[in-house]
């Protein structure tokens, strides 16, 4: 046998998908989350010998994440800050985990008490990782689809022989939004900034002109971080959705910027990270997200 040693390791139950009905009275509320607990901490001998003395299962974890939505789930952070609370203090050998959730929201339909679609088009993220005395909470969305239809271009880009892009000063931007922000406190009303956040971002993006995707994401992240002091860090990973002008002259037809083909690939793939000056940072909180953020 080679010389071998168990490093990290983390274990749980995925996406558990909870849907919890509030209905102390006749108008109904609805959460709806898909949720992943893992477990970090003394695991060796489950690894080495096979031992599962210490290995709470995944069985478990699941029936805990259910059992809890029964007194209520309230914001996606504050869940799974319950989750890490009860799993760390329950077992003396669980020093952390993490634990993360999508939230997927349901609107009223006619504001009706009892009947919903599916109203939200963006699917919102929560990321709460516990080690020993330590928590960082990471929230975000993804899939929030935005398009502006002027006062946005691209020029001063360096040119080679490969460069056949024209530079333009009115080009539709559009993308879909993927951003998660890192939290320095837990005491935060989460879905209070939650929404505060998504507005800003949403604000930012009309306002002004872009000179590029880049600035824009960095526009965004600024007044973010700006406006809420609870955040010190945030990414965004965006494709830039290409919409190119239709050539209508082929039959003799002009086009001053209203007929676009959209194209959905190749795209380009705009990713940043913004943080506060001076802020620490947390970079082991991030492991586990796929992609950029
Ligand atoms: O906003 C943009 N950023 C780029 O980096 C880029 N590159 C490109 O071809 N078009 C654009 N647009």
């Amino acid at each position: 046998m080679p010389d071998v040693k168990l490093t990290t390791n983390q274990y749980g139950k995925a996406e558990n998908r909870v849907v919890r009905v509030t209905r102390d009275t006749d108008r109904h509320e609805v959460r709806d989350l898909n949720v992943t607990s893992q477990l970090r901490g003394d695991f060796e001998a489950a690894h080495t010998e096979g031992d599962n003395g210490h290995v709470v299962p995944t069985d478990t974890q699941k029936n805990t994440v259910f059992a809890f939505a029964r007194d209520g789930v309230g914001s996606p952070e504050a869940f799974l800050q319950r989750l890490a609370d009860h799993f760390t203090s329950e077992f003396s050998w669980v020093t952390g985990g993490r634990w993360a959730a999508e939230e997927f929201g349901w609107t009223r339909i006619d504001d009706h008490d009892h009947s919903f679609y599916r109203g939200s088009p963006e699917v919102r993220t929560a990321v709460v990782v516990r080690d020993g005395d330590e928590t960082t909470v990471i929230s975000g969305f993804y899939g929030l689809t935005v398009m502006k239809t002027t006062e946005s271009g691209f020029v001063g880009y360096p040119k080679d022989k490969y460069t056949t892009l024209q530079e333009t000063t009115d080009r539709i931007l559009a993308t879909d939004i993927a951003t998660r922000w890192r939290y320095n406190t837990t005491d935060v009303d989460f879905d209070k900034v939650y929404d505060s956040v998504k507005q800003i971002i949403l604000s930012t993006f009309t306002q002004g002109y872009s000179k590029a995707l880049q600035h824009t994401l960095y526009q965004m992240a600024e007044a973010v971080i700006a406006t809420h002091p609870e955040i010190d860090e945030i990414k965004f990973s965006c494709p830039n959705k290409h919409h190119f002008l239709s050539d209508l002259s082929f039959c003799g037809i002009d086009n001053p910027g209203e007929v676009f083909y959209a194209a959905d690939r190749p795209y380009g793939l705009i990713e940043a990270t913004i943080q506060r000056a001076g802020s620490e940072t947390r970079d082991a909180a991030w492991v586990g997200i796929a992609g950029f953020c």
